[in-house]
Parts: C-alpha cells; structure tokens; sequence
C-alpha cells in the first residue's frame, strides 16, 4: 500500500546519522541558551545542550486529503492545481503557453542550503528532498461541501483559472461531487445560506460519526494509508469558550452528546479527524480548536494545525514588521485595507465573520513588538487596524492595500505604502498542499533524548507548521512565533536535524577568518 520514498537524492556523511530500511537516525546536540538573574540582580546567560535522537520513517505512505468547503474556490483551485501537474496539462494564455507548476508551495517550489562544495560556494537542494515527502500529485483527493455543485462547475463559479485550462480540467473534475456536510446556519453569513443544498442532518453524534465514516469510506476507496483533512470552508463566528461546555474533552464530548448548539460544525469535524486518527488543520481563523479539542488531541496523540492561511497581506506583514524593529524602527501605525470580490469575501462581510478574522490578523506582530523594549514600553503596541470590504467585480483577485508608518531617527517618520494585488486563492492553494504533505511528514517523525528507550511523536499541537499560518496553534503555555523567516528557519532546522545536518547559521566562518580553509 506504501508509496515509494523517491525523493531522497543525498545520504549525509556523518557518525549522527544512519539509514535502515525503513527508517532515517539522526543525532542532534540541540543548544538553548537559559536566562536567569542572580541574587544581585545580574543577567546571567547560560548555554546548555541536549542530544537529542530523531527517528522518521523513510517510506512515503499513500495519503488521502479531506477538504471541508471542497467546492469553494480554494478547494477547487487546489484540486485543479495537482490534476494539472499530475496530468501534465498546459494551456493557452494571451502570454502563450501556460505549463503546470506548484509556484508558491514552500515544499514544492522553495530550496534550502544543504553545504557548500570545493570553492566555497553554497549548495541548495529543493525543500521536497530534504526528508522523504509525499508528493502533491499522488494525493487523493476528497472533500465535502454544503453545496452540492461538482468540482469542474465549481471551478467554473469561481472564476479564478484560465478559460483554456478549465476547458481541459472540466471531463476531469465533472464527476467530482462533494459529500454532503454539517451546516449550522448560526456560523457563518446568512449570505451563505443559498448555498446550502448539500447538508446531513442529525444529532451532534450522529453527525460526528457520519463524517468518521466519511473518512473511513475514503481512505478504504483509494486504499489509502493516512488521511489529512483540512478546514478550507467559510470562516466561522468564534464559539464562546465555556467552563463545563467545551473546557475539557469531556465536557466537549458531553456538549457534542446533549447537540449543544454552541459546537461549531468545524469543532465536529475537527473530533471527528482527531477519533479517526487523521491530522485536522484549521485554514480559516475561528477558533475550532476549543480547550477540549486540545486535550482529545493530545490524549489520541493526533495532530492539529491552524489557524487561518497566511496567504498574502498578512504574510507581507510578518516580513515588513520583522525588518523594521530588527532594525530598530519603531512601526507606529499599521493600516491594513484590503477588498476582494470572491465568495470568502461575501462571508466575511458578516460582523461576526469579519471578527474571527480581524483577530488573526492583527496578532500577527505581537511576537516582534515583544522582541524589542528599546522600542516598545510593556504593553505598548502599533496603532493597528485591519478593513475588509466586499467588493464583487474584483472576484478572487483580492487588492491589499497597507501603510506603515514608523518613526525613526531624532522624530523623524517614515511611511511605507504597499498595494498587493494577492489573487486569493492562487496563493492560498500552494499552503494546503504545504500544510497537507508537512502534517503528513510529522506524523512519521519521532524523538527520544540520548539514552532514553522509546521514541515518541512530536507534539499533537504542530507548531511547526507556523510558516504557513496567520495565528499559529502552539502548545499550551509556549510562545507564538510569527516572523516569516523565524518560521521558516525554524521548519527548515528541524528538517536539517533530523537527517544529522546542524542548523544554518549564516556565520559563513570560514570567509571571514582564512577563506582558503574550506574544512
Ligand atoms: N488567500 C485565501 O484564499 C485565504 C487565506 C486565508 C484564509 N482563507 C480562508 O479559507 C476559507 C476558504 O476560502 P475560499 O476563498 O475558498 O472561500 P469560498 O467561500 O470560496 O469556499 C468556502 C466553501 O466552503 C463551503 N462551506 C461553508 N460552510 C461549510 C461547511 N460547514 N461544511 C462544508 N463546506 C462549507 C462553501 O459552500 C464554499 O464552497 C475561508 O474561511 C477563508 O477565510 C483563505
Ligand atoms: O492572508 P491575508 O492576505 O493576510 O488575508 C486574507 C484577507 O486579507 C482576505 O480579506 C481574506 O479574504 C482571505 O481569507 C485572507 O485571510
């Protein structure tokens, strides 16, 4: 049932590593560097470090992806987006001919540093390569949708893929028809409720277990080997989190058995994945992971990742802001405009709905502004305001429009204006390709410390898909890191180390003591 393991075009050369059959051995001397004061006050700065033992397994697994909002235009993007590479289609723009890609996806189309050869000069090879990864063109694919329009007719309303890429996608994607789903009106925008054609009924439980067989029934179909399924329907109203109703996973499980209406269709599918043992990941910014859903993650050791695709203008931001007080400027004012014309705008022009995403974006520079009390007094933060409105001839091509404005040297102020014209979903679909294959590689990772007998499975809480997300989930009592590259290197040296590479540190030593000592 295993696909190949294909994708390892490097063996590492060292004694912290080594390869069976089935598995890559990776040591690790992980540092972290402890702060304390001393009795008189003193900082006290203190490196320690750890070994650390990595076990992932090599073979790459058969994986099925799950959609929720499968019909919508991400999800319909997405799955043109792998038939068209799978298929090997191109198509005719005003350009010229248009070949498939997976631009945009950071395990498909990013390289990272593995070394440098004989002159000094640095080394990268694709992301994918790495560690063995699923590749996007053998995922199956599935999904479900209160709307019961097929996926070539859905990626026809979306309006998002070219006419002469479309036409030859339509016989492909025709058959394709999402699986009815769970639909609380309360939710999302009563502008959605035209929509929805395609809905189970049925109690809480009875709905949690229509979609575990859901799962069930797919992955037995495609003879699959593991299922991720993915949140990528509309942003949902926040759940209000309540001692006794969703506090504890038995107190959720006891709300989900009494059909209390204050469970979200996404929380139902998110304990529906978690009791089958398929990672969930939340693309939208309701806050589906309730306390409850935490504990029953961790308690069947599944993974969970969210919240809300970090796309486009939100993306920008975790770069810009990161720049800025790195160089000790002082953002005092943070404007984030944006219109778009796609149905996700439609919903979001809710109250509610624009609320769950106002807040996961405008978190997102919490983590940099704390970085930096010479700039920053406790509790001081960027004026910060976030505007979306519902523009429909735009459609999916979403138009951000930001100013920063910060203050620099002796008052003086400076002002960066950026237009972004994002085209929502062709940048959105390339991160659930991301999220679906690095969920699906965690989940064949594992860690021990040096000495220890058994290996264990990382976190159920995958902060280590950050990158990809605008209000990253992380383990109770740990910090939320949103600085782009921070994430990024963060991934990429967790990756490095489990094939016994060290971390990329940019030292670049050698050019700066006897360039002609290459070690
Ligand atoms: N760049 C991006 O596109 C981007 C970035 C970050 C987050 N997101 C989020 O991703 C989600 C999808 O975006 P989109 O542009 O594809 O929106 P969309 O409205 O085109 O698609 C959402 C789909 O979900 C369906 N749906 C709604 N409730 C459902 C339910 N309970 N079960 C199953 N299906 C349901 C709708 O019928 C629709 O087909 C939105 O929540 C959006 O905020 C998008
Ligand atoms: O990722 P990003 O571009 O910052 O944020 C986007 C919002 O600006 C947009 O209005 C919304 O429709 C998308 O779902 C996405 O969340």
């Amino acid at each position: 049932m295993a696909a190949s393991n294909t994708n390892e075009t490097f063996v590492v050369d060292s004694e912290s590593v080594s390869y069976t059959d089935d598995a890559i051995l990776a040591s690790y001397d992980y540092s972290v560097t402890r702060v304390t004061k001393n009795e008189a006050g003193k900082t006290v700065v203190k490196p320690t470090t750890r070994t650390y033992e990595f076990k992932t397994e090599r073979v790459v697994p058969k994986v099925g992806m799950m959609i929720v909002g499968l019909g919508g235009n991400n999800g319909t993007t997405v799955t043109a987006g792998i038939l068209a590479n799978r298929e090997g289609i191109s198509w005719r723009t005003k350009r010229g001919i248009q070949e498939p890609n997976y631009y945009g996806s950071v395990t498909q189309a990013s390289t990272l540093k593995l070394g440098v050869d004989a002159n000094g000069d640095d080394v990268y090879v694709p992301f994918a390569e790495v560690l063995p990864m699923v590749n996007p063109n053998d995922l199956a694919i599935g999904g479900w949708d209160i709307n019961n329009m097929n996926l070539a007719d859905a990626m026809d309303r979306a309006q998002v893929l070219e006419y002469d890429l479309q036409r030859q996608l339509y016989p492909l994607m025709k058959e394709m028809v999402p699986l009815p789903s769970i639909y609380f009106p309360d939710f999302i925008a009563a502008n959605q409720s035209d929509r929805a054609n395609n809905v189970l009924e049925g109690t809480h439980e009875e709905l949690v277990e229509k979609i575990r067989a859901d799962i069930r029934e797919f992955k037995a179909a495609n003879n699959l080997d593991s299922v991720i399924v993915l949140w990528s329907a509309n942003t949902e109203r926040f759940a209000e989190i309540r001692e006794g109703l969703n506090d504890t996973k038995d107190n959720l499980m006891a709300a989900i058995a009494r059909s209390d209406a204050e469970v979200s269709p996404s929380t139902l599918f998110a304990v529906a994945s978690i009791l089958e043992g398929s990672p969930y990941i939340n693309g939208s910014p309701q806050n589906t992971f309730v306390p409850g859903v935490f504990e029953l993650a961790e308690e069947h050791g599944v993974h969970i990742g969210g919240d809300d695709f970090k796309s486009g203008q939100t993306k920008m931001k975790s770069v810009l802001v990161d720049f800025l007080v790195s160089a000790g400027i002082k953002p005092t004012s943070i404007v984030s405009y944006n219109h778009l014309g796609n149905n996700d705008g439609k919903n979001l022009s809710a109250p509610k709905q624009f609320r769950s995403k106002e807040i996961s974006k405008s978190n997102v520079v919490d983590d940099m502004v704390a970085s930096n009390p010479i700039l920053y007094k406790e509790g001081e933060h960027p004026d910060h305001t976030v505007v979306i409105k519902y523009v429909p001839f735009v459609g999916d091509s979403k138009r951000a429009m930001d100013e920063y404005t910060s203050e620099i040297f002796l008052g003086g102020h400076n002002t960066i204006a950026l237009h972004n014209t994002c085209e929502d979903s062709l940048l959105a679909a390339p991160l659930i390709i991301d999220l679906v294959i690095l969920a699906e590689l965690l989940s064949r990772m594992q860690w021990r410390i040096k000495g220890e007998e058994e290996y264990k499975p990382f976190h159920p809480v995958a902060s280590v898909l950050s990158y990809l997300l605008k209000a990253p989930v992380v383990p109770q009592n740990t910090p939320v890191v949103n600085a782009l590259f921070k994430q990024r290197m963060m991934m990429e040296n967790l990756f490095r180390a489990c094939v016994g590479l060290p971390s990329d540190n940019f030292i670049h030593l050698e050019q700066k003591t006897n360039p002609a000592d290459l070690l």
